[in-house]
C-alpha cells in the first residue's frame, strides 16, 4: 500500500474532473504520495429526468460512495451541496477545503443584469431554490426548467456561446462551477445573497474517505492539513439547518453562513414551491466552534419551522 498511488474517485463531468484534479494535486503535495484519478459514473449523470424527479437525495453521490466502500478508490471528491446531510456508514468527510465564491451567477444575453431583463424574459434553472428566489425578485419572469452540464446550460442562452442558437434570455448557475471551469466571462451579474441565497454547501467541496483511513497514515495527515476551519464551520451550520428541516439538495432552501471576526452568522430562506411569492427568511449568530455551528443551524431551522416553513414546501420528502 505504501508505494501504490492514492486513488481519487471523481464523476466524469468536466466540472468534477477539474475540481478533483485540484484536490488530488493538493493532497499529493501535502502527503508526499502519488495520486491517480478514478472516474465513476453516477445515476445523476446517466438519468436525464429532471433532477427534482430522480427521487431522493444524493444522485451524484451514491456511486462514488459505493466505489469507496468497495476499495475501488481511497478518496472521493464531491461538490458539498450535492452531498446528503446524513452520515454514510464507514465513511467520513476527511477534509473540507477552503471555499470559493458561494454566490449564484446570472448568465444573460447581452450582459443584462436581473433588473435589466425585459418583462417576461425566459430564465433557465433546474433548481427549485433558484426558481423561487427568481420569481420573488422578478414575478414577471418565465422560469424554465433545464438540466445538463454547465456548457449545455450556457448554450441555452441566446448569443452567449458561439454556435449555440439558444432559446433563453438567461440561466442561473453557481459562480463556483463557472470559476472552476474558467467560464466567469459568461457571468453578467453575481447575484447578491440578499436576492439569491445559495444552496447549503455551495462553493465547497467534500473530500470523503473510509473512516478507518482517516485515523492515521499519510492520507489522514494530508486530509487534516487540507481541511479549512472556516469552510468546515460555515458548511456545518448550513447543513445542520438543512438536516433539521429534513430537506435535501433539491429543496427550495437557501442558507449561507459567514465568519465575522468572532462569531458565526447564518442566514436562511425557505421558499414555497408552488411559485407563489412567499419566502421565510431568518438569521442568527453563534460561537465559532463546530458544536456552536451545528446548534446554530438547528436553532435557525426551528425558528423557520415555528414560523411555518413546513407549510411552504414538503420538507419531509427531501
Ligand atoms: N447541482 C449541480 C452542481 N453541484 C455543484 C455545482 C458547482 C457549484 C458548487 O460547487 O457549489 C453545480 C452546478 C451549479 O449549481 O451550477
Amino acid at each position: 500500500m505504501a508505494h501504490s498511488p492514492v486513488l481519487i474517485g471523481t464523476r466524469g463531468s468536466a466540472l468534477a474532473v477539474t475540481q478533483t484534479t485540484t484536490v488530488a494535486n493538493a493532497l499529493s503535495e501535502l502527503g508526499g504520495f502519488d495520486v491517480e484519478l478514478v472516474r465513476v459514473r453516477t445515476e445523476g449523470d446517466i438519468n436525464r429526468a429532471a433532477l427534482s424527479q430522480i427521487g431522493g437525495t444524493g444522485v451524484f453521490v451514491a456511486a462514488l460512495r459505493d466505489s469507496l466502500l468497495r476499495g475501488d478508490c481511497d478518496v472521493a471528491v464531491h461538490s458539498l451541496k450535492d452531498l446528503p446531510t446524513g452520515a454514510a456508514d464507514g465513511l467520513t468527510i476527511g477534509a473540507i477545503p477552503g471555499r470559493v465564491d458561494v454566490r449564484d451567477a446570472l448568465c444573460a444575453r447581452d450582459g443584462l443584469t436581473l433588473a435589466q431583463l425585459p418583462e417576461g424574459a425566459r430564465v433557465g434553472t433546474g433548481s427549485p431554490r433558484r426558481a423561487a428566489q427568481l420569481r420573488a425578485a422578478r414575478p414577471d419572469l418565465e422560469v424554465v426548467d433545464i438540466r445538463g452540464n454547465v456548457d449545455t446550460r450556457l448554450g441555452r442562452v441566446a448569443g452567449l456561446v458561439e454556435g449555440a442558437p439558444g432559446d433563453l434570455d438567461a440561466v442561473v448557475l453557481a459562480a463556483a462551477g463557472l470559476a472552476r471551469l474558467g467560464r466567469l466571462e459568461m457571468v453578467s451579474e453575481f447575484l447578491d445573497p440578499s436576492v439569491m441565497l445559495p444552496a447549503p454547501g455551495q462553493g465547497a467541496l467534500a473530500v470523503e474517505c473510509r473512516t478507518a483511513d482517516a485515523a492515521e497514515g499519510p492520507l489522514s495527515r494530508a486530509l487534516a492539513a487540507y481541511d479549512n476551519n472556516a469552510a468546515r464551520l460555515t458548511v456545518t451550520a448550513e447543513r445542520a439547518l438543512l438536516n433539521r428541516l429534513e430537506a435535501g439538495c433539491t429543496a427550495p432552501i437557501g442558507a449561507l453562513a459567514t465568519v465575522t471576526e468572532v462569531r458565526l452568522h447564518l442566514e436562511a430562506v425557505v421558499c414555497s414551491d408552488d411559485g407563489a411569492k412567499v419566502m421565510l427568511r431568518s438569521a442568527a449568530t453563534a460561537e465559532l466552534d463546530e458544536d456552536g455551528a451545528r446548534a446554530l443551524g438547528v436553532r435557525l431551522a426551528e425558528d423557520l419551522l415555528a414560523a411555518g416553513a413546513a407549510s411552504l414546501t414538503d420538507l419531509a420528502v427531501s
